[in-house]
């Protein structure tokens, strides 16, 4: 049985991407943990062969509990990504009329993807931060908060009336989400992939600028750049960089061993893109580029040409 650790409890966004990961696979058998941590530990301790989580949002941003769990510990490598479109139904507890609504419930990233409408429709309600949109719904049915900000999912699984679909402040927001395992095979490269590291760049004039530089040199275009801070040393910064392209190709595996150089590297994953965005190749960056550039220094080794 193929199990998938995910952010729950049930209802929750995440549990949408884990079953839109798990697809087919009708012997995956989906597990909620109540923290991302506790669902990237299950994964890390053979409970579960993969975890799936939130890790950046179109409006808030990136998931930092994610992103901090991914840099420490024993390491996990993305398999796969699902990029969910992002809809938010306000669920008010049975028998709680909207006037009397003084307390909304959500996970932080959820209530800030709605302030704008909160403020207008809801204007006396307390925000509330919860450990996830379900958690929110759940508390709500047990009578703890008077509504809550979920996925419209979650109004079934809960039992809860819908009093406002659609409450998003910004259109079309999305969240992508992650698939990881413990590092094994990694997924092959289609064209379409994304490469994710965590790089300890030290804290000197001109270190984070030399790792982009690395990539800028192969013509690798950056999907996303997150500092996080290094607990403990005020200051001290380690940044999530995503870009284009599989560490299996001649280009990214040359890019790779450059950062790695000149920093600790941890490598995150490399996997096909949900949105299917073919990477951009630059003139001379090509993987062939790269392959003949290093055949003919061969050559020269060789003392075949010059
Ligand atoms: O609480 C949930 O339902 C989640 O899956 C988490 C999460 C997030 O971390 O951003 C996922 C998508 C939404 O943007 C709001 C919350």
């Amino acid at each position: 049985m193929y199990r998938i650790a995910y952010f729950g409890p049930e209802g929750t966004f995440t549990e949408q991407a884990a079953r839109s990961l798990a697809g087919s696979d009708t012997h995956a058998e989906l597990v909620p943990y109540e923290t991302i941590a506790q669902a990237m530990a299950a994964v890390r301790d053979g409970g579960t062969s993969a975890a799936c989580v939130p890790v950046e949002n179109s409006v808030e941003g990136p998931v930092t509990a994610t992103l901090d769990e991914l840099a420490e510990d024993e390491p996990l490598v993305a398999t796969a990504e699902a990029l969910l479109p992002i809809h938010f139904t306000v669920l008010a507890g049975r028998g709680v009329r909207r006037e009397d609504i003084g307390t909304v419930a959500s996970h932080p990233h959820a209530l800030a993807q709605v302030r704008h409408w909160l403020d207008v429709n809801l204007p006396s309600a307390r925000h509330v931060a919860t450990s996830s949109t379900a958690a929110a719904a759940l508390a709500v049915q047990q009578g703890e908060y008077d509504a809550a900000v979920a996925a419209p999912v979650a109004a079934e699984r809960y039992g809860l009336p819908g009093i406002a679909t659609e409450v998003a402040d910004v259109e079309d927001a999305r969240t992508r989400f992650l698939l990881l395992t413990r590092p094994g095979t990694l997924p092959e490269p289609t064209g379409c992939d994304r490469t994710s590291v965590v790089a300890a760049a030290a804290n000197r004039t001109g270190a984070l600028s030399e790792l982009l530089t690395e990539l800028a040199f192969r013509g690798i275009n950056l999907t996303r750049l997150d500092a996080r801070p290094i607990k403990g040393g005020f200051g001290e910064y380690r940044f999530f960089i995503d870009f284009e392209g599989h560490v299996a190709e001649p280009r990214i595996g040359d890019a790779l061993a450059a950062l790695r150089r000149r920093c600790a590297v941890r490598f995150l994953g490399s996997h096909p893109r949900a949105d299917g965005v073919r990477a951009s190749i630059q003139p001379s960056a090509g993987n062939e580029d790269f392959v003949s550039a290093a055949d003919w220094v061969e050559s020269v080794r060789r003392g075949d040409t010059a």
